[in-house]
């Protein structure tokens, strides 16, 4: 009797077991998911994506296999790779509020007082009020207007008087672009800006270094949460930065808040600080949503780490690209030298005029995306991509790298052409193909945008005016492979910057 009931009990279990596979698998197979890299228990698709290639490019090549959308398992994490256009902009824009979510990842958590910032903070009301703010903030602080051109003008001044100061020497422009970056946010920030070598501008860079080299770099401990119960080096170098980096806005907020005055908003703290005020005393949106002094220093945060090392890393490769294409530096030299002359600096109101310098950093941002896979998106409710389904709680990578490379966009798309951005006569900027979103798109497109394209007219059009970048005699031309990371980095290399002959001579005659 005993041993019937045991095998009735065994074999219900096991019809159980296969009624509910069977269902399982007929939803999966109904609700249509995008195609699987294979994935186990625990370790999720890991063993899959070991590989010498960098993730963006092996996302790319997976696509031969896997199609243009398809998915793979992070730890417990179910997240979809999209390799195409249109199915990024039915992300990024028709279904842009619905794929708005952040991941809240270990390392972002300690990096933005658990997901307070703009960038990794996820979509919510009190989020949408808060980036509106800010964004209102820029607009107040002139984004397009005088003051932000004069603060950039500055620092490419400056910038320039370096350069020449060291001219023929190879030098390494990096910590030159970093700092003429940094200035500039710091300018609209702080309303400060700080000369080379000064202590607290070395130690801005260190911990700005320490972050890039730690944080959402797809560590371990961001796919494995558990793993920070154990001594994680890259988690200490992160706080021990992080702690630097709060004393240092703590300081500068705390003298904001004792100097506030209504009305006399001197830089980004100050407005940020007038809409809080404003929206409490109104009794408001900010205090519905709770928007604290945290917010407000992580939106700073926030502009130092999504601003500096982004706008830097295209100045690099910008000029990695004219090293190896001398014919393209002459060419902005000869449309700068006729538009412009050598009487006076580039401004913001000859964009227009000056089509080839603008397509050539068009062509920069489209042959090596500082952010390949954006930052992962997140749908917040069950959805859809093409006629593939996505649950709740997808995270989604857009592939820029793959819009970017991709032969049915572009012809050669491994060529730098700036040409390719220009019609037939070269006298008109256009976008040849839809496959191409340096900053994103959608309710979660760069914020920064039209600041770094300020920046990056002007830095690179001042700059080519005076000098002639060169390869010194004994130094080989830079690697253009570039090193994944928060950013896509080109490997370091040095520079000559030469002044040029033309300058010279009407320096001397001025
Ligand atoms: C050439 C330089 C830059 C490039 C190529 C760039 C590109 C991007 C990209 C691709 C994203 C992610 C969009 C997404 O997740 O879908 C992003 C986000 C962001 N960027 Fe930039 N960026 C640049 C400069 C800046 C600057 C100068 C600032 C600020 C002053 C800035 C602030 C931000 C912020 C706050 C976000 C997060 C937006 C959000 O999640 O809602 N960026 N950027």
């Amino acid at each position: 009797m005993e041993l019937v009931l045991g095998t009735a009990l065994v074999l219900t279990v096991a019809l159980a077991v296969l009624f509910v596979k069977g269902r399982f698998e007929m939803r999966m197979k109904r609700s249509n998911l995008p195609k699987s890299l294979p994935a186990f228990p625990l370790i999720g698709s890991l063993l899959s994506l070991r590989s010498d290639l960098q993730p963006h490019i092996l996302f790319q090549r997976l696509q031969e296999k896997y199609g243009n959308i398809y998915s793979l398992m992070m730890g417990s994490h179910y997240v979809v790779i999209v390799n195409n256009y249109q199915d990024a902009k039915e992300v990024l824009l028709k279904k842009s509020k619905i794929f708005a979510g952040r991941q809240r990842t270990v390392t972002t958590d300690i990096l933005t007082r658990e997901g307070k910032d703009i960038a990794f903070g996820d979509y919510s009301p009190a989020w949408r009020f808060h980036r509106k703010m800010v964004h209102s903030a820029f607009s107040m602080l002139g984004e397009g207007s005088t003051s932000i051109e004069k603060i950039i003008c500055r620092e490419a001044r400056s910038m320039c008087q370096t350069l020449s100061d060291l001219q023929s020497t190879a030098i390494d422009l990096a910590p030159e672009l970093t700092r003429a970056v940094t200035n500039v946010v710091c300018s609209l920030c702080f309303n400060s800006s700080y000369q080379r070598g000064d202590p607290e501008f070395e130690s801005m860079l260190q911990y700005s270094q320490g972050i890039v080299d730690t944080v959402a770099k797809g560590s371990l401990v961001d796919i494995f949460p558990w793993l920070q119960m154990f001594p994680n080096e890259d988690l200490r170098i992160l706080k021990d930065c992080i702690a630097v980096r709060d004393t240092l806005l703590q300081k500068k907020y705390d003298e904001h808040k004792a100097d506030y005055s209504d009305g006399a908003e001197k830089d980004l703290l100050d407005s940020l600080l007038r809409a809080k005020l404003c929206s409490e005393n109104n009794n408001t949106r900010a205090r519905e949503v709770g928007l604290t002094d945290d917010h407000l220093l992580m939106t700073v945060g926030d502009i130092f780490g999504a601003g500096v090392e982004t706008t830097t890393t295209v100045m690099k490769w910008a000029i990695a690209y004219l090293l190896h294409h001398p014919q393209v530096q002459k060419k902005i030299q000869e449309e700068i030298d006729s538009t412009i002359g050598l009487d006076r600096h580039p401004n913001l109101s000859d964009r227009g005029s000056l089509p080839y310098l603008e397509a050539t950093i068009r062509e920069v941002l489209r042959i090596r995306p500082v952010s390949p896979l954006l930052i992962p998106h997140v749908a917040l409710t069950h959805s859809s991509i093409g006629a593939f389904t996505i649950p709740k709680g997808t995270q989604v990578i857009i592939n820029l790298w793959s819009l970017h490379h991709d032969e049915k966009e572009w012809k050669n798309p491994d060529i730098f052409d700036p040409g390719r951005f220009l019609d037939e006569e070269g006298t008109r900027v256009y976008s040849p193909s839809a496959s191409y979103l340096p900053f994103g798109a959608g309710v979660r497109v760069c914020l920064g945008q039209s600041l770094a394209k300020m920046e990056l007219f002007l830095f690179l059009g001042w700059m080519l005016q005076q000098f002639t970048l060169e390869v010194p005699a004994d130094q080989p031309l830079p690697n253009l492979q570039g090193k994944f990371g928060v950013v896509l980095q080109p490997q370091k290399f040095k520079v000559n910057a030469r002044l040029r002959d033309s300058w010279v001579n009407a320096e001397m005659y001025h």
